[in-house]
């Protein structure tokens, strides 16, 4: 591991993650129970995103550089401000102000100070436009998707704030909010989901029997993978004290192990994992769930598999992997492209070169027999 040690980045991501996914419990809330719609916008790409990805993408921006004042802090972020300055969209920018400086104001909870006043528009604009680095291989460089799964986090379902570091190249750290991960692992279906949620104690409640949402946290080398509870309500947790490891799944066949995938069949292909699960002898349904809870589940050992093929032309963006790899890796899982090799973070906003799609796995004997089933699988495919 050389002499690089980053206990004090680490820490600093951990608590602004922490607070950033109280901020999306909050915004959560407001959105399930509400029925305008008019904190959700489409992107050019009709994809999704909300006041809390801009809010949380404001904040972490905020909090790093207060806390690395002394370094030119560079962050590669999902969000750009333009949505959110056009003129239509003065109630979207007001709310996203109010949701920042409500959080900013609890930073103390969270070993962070909060500013004086409250920001401005044009700070808060700023803070979040300043996320526009673009990586690459040299120096150092924060990572950050503010929420992964934003249609989960609109279903009210799963989702995940993912932030990483990544240093010549490389991933460092990782940290992963998942502020709805349930205390039972058949709960993270998107299918069970909803046929539980009416027997599922809601997010108000605040009975010390219910633990659910957790920030699960890895440093590179260090073999080791490590979770926190969530700081639920305004109770006083000693969260930073309680934090437990985490180890992937001994389970090594495959008739025994659990798939997890994406929910929509727009951003993987489904038929296609079915018969890579099909021709490595996996009998359980998979478990489709949003965000990168997936690879939550893997370092966790509640899932043993991971895959996703997008459809080809669709280049994966490194927000979406980097903080989920690296935890998945220290827990002591493998994962590669299809191809077998590691992913390759070095070379800008994507993942570049990436063959056919991503696999995560809870161990080598698992990770063998699923690149020889895409193999084989890709093959008949093409036929
Ligand atoms: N066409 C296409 N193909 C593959 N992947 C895509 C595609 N479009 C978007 N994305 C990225 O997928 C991220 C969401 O992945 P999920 O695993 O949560 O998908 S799903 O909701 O469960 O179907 C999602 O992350 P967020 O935007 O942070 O939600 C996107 O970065
Ligand atoms: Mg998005
Ligand atoms: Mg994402
Ligand atoms: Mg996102």
């Amino acid at each position: 591991m050389g002499d690089n040690n980053y206990d004090k980045e680490l820490d600093v991501a951990v608590r602004v993650v922490q607070m950033a996914c109280s901020l999306c419990q909050r915004v959560q809330e407001g959105l399930v129970s509400s029925t305008s719609n008019d904190h959700v916008k489409s992107k050019d790409d009709d994809s999704l995103v909300t006041v809390a990805d801009w809010s949380v993408q404001a904040t972490v921006s905020l909090m790093l550089s207060e806390s690395f004042s002394n370094q030119k802090v560079s962050i590669v972020a999902e969000e750009d401000v333009q949505t959110l300055s056009k003129s239509d969209s003065v109630g979207l920018l007001t709310a996203v102000v109010n949701t920042v400086n409500e959080c900013l104001a609890e930073a103390p909870k969270y070993g962070f100070q909060s500013p004086k006043e409250a920001l401005g528009t044009s700070q808060i604009l700023e803070a979040i436009s300043r996320c526009n680095s673009t990586g690459g291989c040299n120096g150092r460089h924060w990572v950050l998707d503010p929420v992964d799964g934003t249609l989960g986090f609109v279903r009210g379902d799963q989702y995940a704030v993912a932030l990483a570091l990544i240093e010549e190249g490389k991933v460092v750290i990782g940290v992963l909010g998942c502020p709805n991960y349930p205390r039972k692992k058949e709960w993270l279906n998107h299918h069970h989901h909803h046929q539980s949620y009416q027997s599922m104690p809601k997010m108000s409640d605040t009975s010390d029997t219910w633990e659910k949402g957790c920030v699960l946290y890895a440093q590179k080398g260090s073999g080791e993978a490590w979770m926190q509870p969530l700081i639920h309500g305004n109770k006083k947790h000693t969260w930073s004290s309680s934090a437990q490891r985490v180890l992937v799944s001994a389970i090594d066949d495959p008739a025994l192990a659990t798939f997890c995938e994406p929910v929509e069949k727009a951003n993987t292909n489904h038929s296609f994992t079915a018969g890579v699960a099909h021709s490595m002898g996996l009998k359980k349904q998979p478990m489709r769930v949003h965000s990168m809870v997936k690879y939550a589940a893997i370092a966790r050992g509640d899932a043993e598999i991971f895959m996703k093929f997008a459809q080809s032309g669709y280049k994966e963006k490194i927000w979406d992997h980097a903080a989920g790899v690296i935890i998945v890796e220290e827990a002591g899982g493998v994962v590669t492209d299809a191809g077998g090799h590691p992913l390759d973070f070095s070379r800008g906003l994507y993942l570049e070169g990436l063959d056919r799609g991503i696999v995560a796995c809870s161990g080598t004997t698992l990770h063998e027999k699923l690149i020889g089933s895409v193999y084989a699988s890709w093959e008949s495919s093409n036929l």
